[in-house]
């Protein structure tokens, strides 16, 4: 039976994974669990999988938590703030973290979760686009796999099992196209949350449906797939499919081309992480290619969608750019999110802080340069959206 720590629990990676342990309650238990703030749903988590240790990021939630369940016998150690959400990570006997935090606040947690010897199962792509620098070598220096979840980097993780060193030749990424896909582009000045919201094909958290929107969360995931699969920038290419069935796919050396297909639940690659290199069995819904219809394909749309070649710009500039503009993406969402700013102001605002990080990008980050240069980063885009009417050159960036 496999020991399990599931980080941000009650999301909706966090969720999923909680389905799959609560259907195969013979192959997986949980030691550890770690929210936000969403004391009633991890209070009810905890009742169900009754783990070792809980950790709510949000202390003032603590009392809330114990009250919430102090009739459990025995209690689970109960922890609060950032650091107790990296006390949960490193916590007993987990053999695998899934990372489901949303965002850079991830990385701290996922570092201690690999310095105490435990495999990551990836969902938590902003923790590798970040921390990529710092990340990689301590998963090689603590001998732990860093086994994806993201769908389209499980897809390629499959794709590859089988494939001699030195197989692989180009990375073909799908994207849905997000909620604006059919939109004229005439109409991305005035969208609002709700419009962004609603993603065709899946549901997941506010942060990533944005990014879909935005086509930033492509644009990441060709930065995660870099870390991950050790391709060039150049050889990592993006396609359009408009219906979610192919994940992703690889070309090999010989031009072969292999895929990895299946309907749109996150269930499947967060089960592969688990399970990997084993396969279990499902009764989920088997793919029916005759249900699932015409697949079709187009080239991604750069001018609608600036943000892809803001991440293919950040990830070849290297060092701590990948990290300025995850955490300008993260601060410009946020703030999307709040009304505070427009849709395009999301592309500019990253536009304008990459730029004004060249001069300074740190080439060889440590953790200290990369936690730096994402605290930089935030605050750019907070004091850049203060003053969008009177920036002109924002705009001019392009
Ligand atoms: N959703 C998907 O289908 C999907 C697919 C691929 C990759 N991913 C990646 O997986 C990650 C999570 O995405 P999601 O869609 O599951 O997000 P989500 O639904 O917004 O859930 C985020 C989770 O993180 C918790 N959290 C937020 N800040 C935290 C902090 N500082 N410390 C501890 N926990 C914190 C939240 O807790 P509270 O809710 O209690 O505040 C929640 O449990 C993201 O990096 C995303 O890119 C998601
Ligand atoms: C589900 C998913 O893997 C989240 O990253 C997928 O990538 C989302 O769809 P999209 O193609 O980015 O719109
Ligand atoms: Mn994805």
């Amino acid at each position: 039976m496999k020991a399990i720590t599931l980080l941000g629990s009650t999301g909706s990676i966090g969720t999923q994974t909680l389905d799959i342990v609560a259907q195969y309650p013979d192959k997986f238990r949980i030691v550890g669990l770690a929210a936000g703030n969403n004391v009633e749903m991890l209070a009810d988590q905890i009742r169900q999988f009754r783990p070792s240790i809980a950790a709510i990021a949000a202390e003032d939630k603590l009392p809330a938590l114990q009250a919430a369940i102090q009739d459990l016998n025995p209690q689970p150690i109960l922890v609060a703030g950032s650091a107790g959400v990296i006390e949960v990570a490193r916590y007993g006997d987990a053999e695998t973290v899934v990372t489901g935090i949303v965002g850079c606040a991830g990385l701290l947690p996922t570092i201690a979760a690999i310095e105490a010897g435990k495999d990551i199962a990836l969902a938590n792509k902003e923790t590798l686009i970040a921390g990529g620098p710092v990340v990689l070598p301590l998963v090689e220096k603590h001998g732990v796999k860093l086994l994806p979840a993201d769908s389209e980097h499980s897809a390629i993780f499959q794709c590859l099992q089988g494939v001699p060193q030195g197989g692989l030749r180009k990375i073909l990424l799908t994207a849905s196209g997000g909620a604006f896909r059919d939109w004229p582009v005439e109409k991305l000045p005035e969208v609002t949350v709700a419009d962004a919201l609603k993603h065709p094909n899946w549901s997941m958290g506010r942060k990533i449906t944005v990014d879909s929107a935005t086509l930033m969360n492509k644009g990441l995931e060709v930065i995660e797939a870099h870390f991950l699969f050790g391709l060039d920038y150049d050889n990592i290419e993006i396609v359009i499919h408009p219906q979610s069935i192919i994940h992703s796919l690889i070309e090999l050396q010989d031009t072969s081309v292999l895929a990895q297909l299946g309907w749109t639940d996150m269930r499947l690659p967060l089960l592969y992480a688990l399970s990997w290199p084993d396969r279990i069995y499902t009764d989920w819904e088997r793919l029916d290619l005759v249900k699932a219809g015409s697949f079709t394909f187009r080239e991604p749309d750069h001018q609608k969608y600036p943000c892809m070649q803001l991440a293919y710009a950040a990830g070849k500039a290297g060092g701590s750019m990948p990290a300025v503009l995850n955490a300008a993406n993260e601060q410009a969402v946020a703030l999307f999110l709040e009304e505070k700013i427009r849709f395009l102001d999301i592309p500019r605002c990253i536009e304008w802080v990459c730029d004004r990080h060249q001069n300074d990008n740190c080439t060889n980050p440590s953790l200290d340069d990369i936690l730096a240069a994402d605290q930089w980063a935030r605050q750019e885009v907070l004091t850049a959206t203060k003053n969008l009417a009177t920036s002109p050159q924002m705009i001019s960036l392009h």
